[in-house]
């Protein structure tokens, strides 16, 4: 048994009945201890990714393994290392939390004297709504229920699918709060999510899948150094009628009289030069601000690019 990778995938493809190709010989590893973004357009094939994983949804070919254990050889182990929060709410009405994480708790043959069915209840801040009926509780708290639930066999792998889709913005940073302290504990956290400042913020390392397609797999922050366009907002001395432009230049765009904002590509010219080129026009500098590349660029530059 390798321990090296939280998660393995190797040339994993998924064709539905039907003839839907979902994945495409998707190969990647998770580094164990990592928090682990996987990104992609709606429809990209993330979820059927982590079906994969949960045992939902079989895959077509490739093979995949969770903490070492290979997911055809020995389902078992690999189950018991990982705790999947799938992305639909889908609860027994009738069950209080306590009673749905203690019941959850006994699925996977936790013993009662290592059940934490309270503790974890308090970590998300549930405590007051121990013996409530789930059907009581609101969006947020019953998707704070659901994380508590995939954690009650204190899998060393957490997955989160779509964790904060429609959810406040407090409750969000409370997620997330949550998540990180998790990880610090030593949990390896891979979270699907459409926010892209979020896995920006929170992950060390990102996989973007486009069209059934790992696109990319890197550090976030070698990710975000991908993105080729940067962008200046220049302040002029004159009256401008129209955006200054130079065969150089990607894009120049008026934003009002004396304001012109002006997109480079980084590879070919510098700031300094772009301002070189718009003082030649015989324009005076009074202001310059620069815009940083984030993730939105360099996703929806991979994204629409890989789309062909
Ligand atoms: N059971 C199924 N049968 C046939 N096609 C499916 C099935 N489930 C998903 N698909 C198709 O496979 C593709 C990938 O879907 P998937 O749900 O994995 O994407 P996703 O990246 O998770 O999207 P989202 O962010 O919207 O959840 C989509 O085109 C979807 O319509």
């Amino acid at each position: 048994m390798t321990e090296q990778h939280a998660i393995s995938i190797q040339n994993v493809s998924k064709i539905y009945q039907g003839g839907k190709q979902a994945l495409d010989d998707v190969s990647f590893d998770v580094p164990q201890g990592s928090i682990f973004g996987l990104l992609g357009p709606n429809g990209a094939g993330k979820s059927t990714l982590i079906n994969i994983l949960s045992g939902m949804v079989m895959k077509s070919s490739g093979s995949a393994s969770i903490w070492g254990f290979d997911l055809d050889a020995d389902i078992r182990n690999a189950k018991a290392n990982i705790g999947i929060v799938p992305q639909e709410i889908m609860f027994d009405p009738f069950f209080t939390p306590f009673e749905a994480l203690e019941l959850q708790a006994g699925l996977y043959g936790v013993p009662k004297s290592k059940r934490r069915s309270m503790e974890l209840l308090r970590a998300m801040r549930l405590e007051d709504k121990a013996d409530a009926y789930a059907r009581t509780l609101s969006g947020g708290m019953k998707r704070r229920l659901l994380i508590a639930k995939a954690m009650v066999h204190s899998p060393p792998v957490i997955v989160l699918d779509e964790p904060t889709a429609g959810v406040d913005i407090e409750l969000r940073q409370q997620l997330w709060e949550y998540v990180v302290q998790l990880n610090k504990n030593g949990t390896t956290v891979v979270l699907t999510t459409h926010y892209l400042e979020e896995a920006e913020q929170l992950c060390d390392e990102i996989a973007i899948i486009n069209h059934g397609k790992l696109i990319a797999k890197k550090p976030t922050k070698e990710l975000i150094g991908m993105a080729r366009e940067k962008a200046v907002v220049l302040t002029v001395d004159k009256e401008l009628t129209a955006a200054p432009m130079h065969e150089a230049f990607e894009k120049s765009e008026l934003i009002s009289d004396h304001v012109v904002a002006i997109t480079y590509n980084k590879d070919r010219m510098n700031a300094g030069e772009v301002l070189a080129a718009v003082q030649a026009m015989g324009l005076a500098i009074v202001d310059v601000t620069t815009k940083e590349a984030d993730l939105e660029d360099v996703f929806l530059t991979l994204t629409s690019g890989a789309s062909e």
